[in-house]
């Protein structure tokens, strides 16, 4: 691997702390980081290199996935580290830098600089980083921009700033991170539909009846009001990783892939999505905000009354939406997708429920049998991570009726790398096949435009929903409409079939899901 200078702006940060340092640290075990690795954080306190180690340290004690075991290994990672005072709007620390760049870039005889900048800091500042990168000398060696969402707040500020942006660094140097992209399940998804011609050939509307994207939090709005209530879940949650969920999910892959293939895949996707017309918002979208409820035996506070957030918020902590895709693979399958805070679970999930052949066209007693139920092909994202798929046999204790069978397969979590893991080691790659491309980000923001304006002037209703449970009642409603209902909530159909199992003995992890 080129040999990198890691210059991470933010490093005093929350995310720096919880997500990145660990990050690098397993990176650093597994024998993935380049030999000549260096790290310069940066932030406007004044810390020594052995402070910052030192926070470097803590951060990997409290949050990394593996103990923090070998002294020795640990010293030679935390060697790489340094700090440098830099406030982003001062030109002259920008100059300081270089020179102390140049400088680690001699002793480690490094003939072809490389130079990695990682904004993670609030999006106010990535025009002023890029800029004095670009005004200091900084940029003029390779170079790649790391960027933490959110990308803009609406289209027109997604589309002034990816402009600021490319005046000092071009679309191939820019990695937009959207950690979705980088949860081990999800890229799994790529090579699954790739390397499996069984799934190749059920990816269209002619086996497929719906697909189910959720990601659902029982966390609130936590320390996050000022944020959060300027953006809500359409902003935090839908426009990005919900999204980018469905470009994976929809895109059809031929074999051997690159990452040019898959983005240009995806912007096919999401050219092809349908538009929502204004009219029609109320229809197909659904937004709620949480009310006072219980999560897991614990009464939690509804949103208006979180600290930061105004009594009069009609800000959304949960969205629900059909989509459809308007193209020959696709057209005429809803995607219904959600996503919450507050919600009676953590899980994120995709549900691939096929069509019912049997039930439709045969006119067979057994065939009609209610107890059959439809295929399902089930991707868990996380926290647990694995596929099921569900299939019908019969119960010859049953008289012969129809009897789900589940195939399930599990990921061990503790081997399994976090998504900030898989995406830095691509970005200090070069691999931008898990990264936003551009064309992406504008095309979701062009859609989800309407419905900010919508949300912003209050055509909406905005439904309550009680902590700890399923989101509104208007989100089952929208599938029901279309005679489905949400795969795994509890008061589902499903779970009704699954109680009957459970009497029988039988164990079956991902339908009974509590
Ligand atoms: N935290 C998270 O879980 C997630 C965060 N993000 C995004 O990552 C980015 C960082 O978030 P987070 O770490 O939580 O934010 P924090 O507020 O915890 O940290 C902000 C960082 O920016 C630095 N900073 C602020 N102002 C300046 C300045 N004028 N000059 C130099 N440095 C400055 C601070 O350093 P100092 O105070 O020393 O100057 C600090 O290191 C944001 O864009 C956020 O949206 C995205 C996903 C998840
Ligand atoms: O980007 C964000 O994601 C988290 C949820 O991430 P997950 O990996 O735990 O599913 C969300 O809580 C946060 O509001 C949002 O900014």
């Amino acid at each position: 691997m080129e040999p990198t200078t890691f210059v991470l702006f933010g490093a005093t940060g929350d995310l720096a702390k919880r997500k990145i340092y660990p990050a690098l640290y397993n990176l650093f075990i597994d024998g993935k980081l380049p030999e000549a690795f260096t790290l310069i954080g940066l932030g406007r306190r004044e810390l020594t290199n052995e402070t910052f180690r030192s926070n470097v340290e803590q951060s990997l004690r409290t949050y990394s996935r593996r103990e923090v075991q070998d002294p020795a290994g640990l010293e030679r990672f935390l060697q790489a580290f340094r700090y440098n005072v830099l406030d982003v709007g001062r030109i002259e620390d920008y100059l300081k830098l270089l020179q102390v760049i140049e400088q680690r870039e001699q002793e480690l005889r490094i003939t072809k600089p490389n130079r990695m900048f990682y904004l993670s800091v609030g999006p106010e500042h990535f025009e002023t980083i890029a800029a004095n990168i670009q005004a200091s000398g900084l940029g003029s060696a390779q170079k790649r921009l790391v960027i933490e969402k959110p990308f803009g707040y609406d289209l027109q500020s997604a589309r002034d700033l990816n402009q600021k942006l490319s005046k000092a660094f071009s679309e191939e140097e820019i990695f937009r991170i959207d950690h979705y992209l980088g949860k081990p399940m999800v890229q799994k998804l790529e090579i699954l539909q790739q390397s499996n011609p069984v799934l190749q050939a059920l990816w269209t509307n002619r086996y497929i009846a719906n697909v189910q994207i959720t990601a659902n939090e029982t966390v609130g709005v936590e320390e996050r009001a000022g944020y959060y209530d300027h953006v809500g879940a359409v902003r935090d949650m839908f426009q990005n990783h919900m999204l980018q969920l469905l470009m994976m999910l929809a895109s059809h892959l031929p074999n051997h892939s690159d990452s040019e293939m898959v983005r240009f895949k995806k912007k096919k996707v999401m050219e092809a999505l349908e538009p929502v017309q204004k009219q029609e918002i109320s229809a197909s979208i659904i937004r709620g905000q949480y009310k006072a409820g219980t999560i897991q035996g614990k009464p939690v506070a509804g949103y208006l009354d979180e600290p930061g957030i105004a009594s009069t918020s009609m800000n959304d902590t949960f969205i629900a939406a059909r989509l459809q895709i308007d193209d020959y693979f696709w057209r005429g399958v809803p995607f219904y997708i959600r996503t919450g805070k507050r919600m009676k679970e953590k899980s994120t999930r995709i549900v691939i429920e096929f069509k019912e052949p049997l039930k439709e066209t045969s006119k067979d007693a057994q065939a009609q049998d209610h107890t059959q139920a439809p295929n399902l092909l089930v991707f868990e994202i996380s926290p647990d991570e694995g596929i099921m798929l569900q299939l019908n046999t019969r119960d010859p204790k049953h008289k012969g009726e129809f009897k789900p069978i589940h195939i399930d397969f599990h990921e061990s979590h503790e081997d399994t790398p976090e998504a900030y893991e898989n995406l830095i080691h691509d970005a200090l790659n070069g691999d931008p096949k898990f990264f936003a491309h551009w064309d992406e980000v504008e095309l979701s923001w062009q859609w989800v435009q309407p419905i900010l304006d919508a949300f912003q002037a209050n055509t909406v209703p905005l439904y309550p929903y009680e902590a700890g449970t399923y989101g509104p009642a208007a989100s089952d409603a929208l599938l029901a409409e279309d005679g489905y209902h949400w795969w795994f909530d509890e008061h589902a159909e499903n779970v009704k079939v699954n109680e009957t199992q459970e009497e029988e003995g039988e164990h079956y992890a991902y339908i009974t899901n509590n």
